[in-house]
């Protein structure tokens, strides 16, 4: 039985739009959409684990608005649990680490997505959210 890896990951909320990233032809689940984020390190907290992961791999600096309920999701190979925030942008150039592309997109373009598949979930659950 694989061990869960706890990710962290962030809905980012810029000009109205909602921030989306593909991952690489390099990383696991390769050209998959998901919201940019990483692994929680040893003796991190998860506010602290978000901001420097979309710092490292986005080049901006965010506020933290509300967190979103977690999803464990099996693939098979490996398990995570992945916990999602809904946050602001506040400040930086968008500047790519890792990831091959990203877009700002409207509320109605998100279901569209090829998404990672544990991210399914938190898609439907900020699409009810009203704000
Ligand atoms: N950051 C992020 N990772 C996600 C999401 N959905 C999802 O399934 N994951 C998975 O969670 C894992 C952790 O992501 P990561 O970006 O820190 O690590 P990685 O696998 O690219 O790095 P690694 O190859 O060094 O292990 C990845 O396997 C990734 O596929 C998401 O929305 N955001």
């Amino acid at each position: 039985m694989s061990k869960i890896i706890n990710v962290t990951c962030a809905i980012i909320l810029k000009d109205k739009k909602i921030l989306v990233a593909q991952r690489s032809e390099k990383m696991k689940l390769p050209l998959k959409w998901e919201f940019p984020g990483g692994k929680l390190e040893f003796n991190e907290n998860e506010t602290d684990c978000i901001k420097r992961e979309i710092k490292e791999e986005i080049n901006i600096n965010i506020e933290i608005l509300q967190k979103l309920s977690n999803n464990i999701h099996d693939y098979g190979t490996f398990k995570i649990n992945l916990i999602p925030f809904l946050v602001q942008y506040i400040s930086g150039e968008i500047k790519l680490a890792e990831h091959k592309d990203y877009r700002l997109l409207e509320r109605s373009q998100l279901s569209n997505l090829d998404w990672a598949e544990a991210d399914l979930p938190i898609v439907e659950e900020f699409l009810k959210l009203e704000i």
